[in-house]
């Protein structure tokens, strides 16, 4: 992490006519929060508040949660980490962006910046001379503009004014129709440097999958971040939108974002595999770890009311921790591979999860498997389904196994556990003040 601006910077941005610079972190939803500041000048930093909920309001006022929030309206001073310097694809004039690193105004690294815990994790894993690999899959789903957020998402309009009905997964023909947007959308990622991998319809209607190649996971993790901004930015101007809620439309599949994970040593040897090719002792304590840690970490996996919509039964989403060879009814599935690709895919995530704080739950979880060397459950040979529904159906279920037990607090400390729990306290509040159309439905002739 360098805070001094690269030699070349300035004659770059010169030589392209950047002007400005968006001074961007992502913040606890992993939404993109910053400020727009003169080329010439971004590197001084910029100043602004965190706490934010998604609702717009500030984590203030009503909420008494100090130490946390002294002052009710704190800032942090945003430093740019100039690896991530990149032009804006989709600016209509030339502008860069950079994320940013959060730091208290004492100097230190906030922690109650997502970059932050997952660099606290990454450390971790370098004490033990490991460095975890890991490689997102991102569910979305595209639609028409949503000018009436009453009424359900509706498909955007295809070629010669027909719909999308029936069953698409892997329609290559399906995903053609939209092709203007795929080919600015796949030009962006390249700009960004985003290593996309492959392109499917997935099984919604208008639902897609785009993997991104596994790597380290603070470049992965901005990468995640990037590309669901793109996404958005650039259906927007195809007169669409990219919706990474975790169940946007009702009785369609729910959108997650699969997270595939391996440890490699510092030869770069994937340390699940013996070297017989076999599995390793750390590779079943790392899925150990996960399974004991997960259930308390689920505000981050599924972070908005509408995130525990997605988990149901035969959907191909869990619900339950059971592993498995294969199997994609467990919430941790073991695909197939050879003994260099070993690796474990935590199925739990939505889509509308903060890539950073999946990223970094998940490796805390597995590597506090290690070290307390946990014994795995016996593999899940059969459809999970079979199995209880265990993990929490609700935030509010959710937001209180986070806080109820040891579990976040020891992997992320107590600063982070109370401050990211005020955050979602407050939108399950602003949740609570509204009247939804199933009450309406049901309860104004019933009740
Ligand atoms: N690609 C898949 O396996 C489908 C996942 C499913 N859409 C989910 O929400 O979990």
């Amino acid at each position: 992490m360098s805070h001094t601006p690269p030699a070349h910077l300035a004659a770059d941005f010169a030589a392209q006519g950047v002007s400005d610079v968006e001074c961007v972190f992502p913040d606890v939803s992993g939404h993109p929060r910053g400020k727009l500041m003169p080329a010439d000048a971004f590197a001084r930093g910029a100043e602004l508040r965190i706490a934010q909920a998604i609702p717009m309001q500030c984590v203030t006022g009503d909420y008494s949660y100090d130490p946390i929030f002294p002052d009710q309206d704190p800032d942090v001073l945003l430093v740019p980490d100039y690896a991530t310097v990149r032009a804006v694809p989709w600016a209509s004039v030339p502008r860069a962006l950079a994320i940013h690193d959060c730091h208290e105004l004492t100097g230190e690294l906030c922690q109650f910046a997502p970059r932050t815990i997952l660099r606290d994790v990454m450390a971790r894993y370098e004490r033990h001379g490991l460095r975890p690999v890991v490689a997102p899959e991102i569910e979305f789903y595209l639609t028409a503009p949503c000018d009436d957020p009453s009424q359900p998402l509706r498909a955007p309009p295809m070629r010669g004014g027909r719909v999308e009905a029936g069953q698409s997964a892997f329609s290559l023909d399906t995903l053609n129709e939209h092709a203007a947007f795929w080919d600015e959308f796949r030009a962006a990622l390249q700009a960004l440097g985003i290593r996309a991998d492959t392109w499917i319809h997935e099984v919604g209607l208008t639902q897609f999958e785009i993997n991104l190649l596994h790597d380290d996971p603070l470049v992965v993790a901005d990468q995640a971040f990037l590309f669901k901004v793109a996404a958005k930015e650039i259906a927007l101007k195809h007169g669409m939108n990219a919706v990474f809620m975790a169940k946007p439309i009702a009785h369609q599949p729910g959108s997650s974002m699969h997270l595939h994970q391996s440890l490699v040593d510092a030869d770069g040897r994937n340390v699940f595999s013996n070297a017989d090719g076999g599995e390793s002792a750390l590779f079943r304590q790392y899925i150990a770890g996960l399974q004991a840690n997960l259930p308390s970490l689920m505000l981050l996996f599924a972070p908005f009311v509408n995130s525990y919509r997605r988990f149901v039964k035969g959907s191909q989403a869990p619900v339950n921790f059971h592993w498995g060879y294969d199997n994609r009814t467990a919430g941790l599935r073991i695909p197939r591979s050879g003994a260099a690709a070993r690796r474990v895919e935590n199925r739990v995530a939505g889509a509308d999860a903060n890539p950073y704080l999946v990223i970094a739950a998940t490796l805390a979880a597995g590597l506090d498997g290690i070290e307390r060397a946990l014994p795995p459950t016996d593999a899940m040979n059969d459809s999970a389904y079979e199995s209880a529904h265990t993990l929490p159906r609700t935030l509010p279920a959710a937001l209180q196994a986070f806080t109820g037990d040891d579990v976040a607090r020891r992997l992320f400390g107590e600063r982070f556990v109370r401050a990211y729990a005020a955050v979602k306290d407050v939108e399950h509040e602003s949740w609570l003040a509204e009247i939804g159309a199933w009450e309406r439905r049901f309860l104004v002739a019933q009740a």
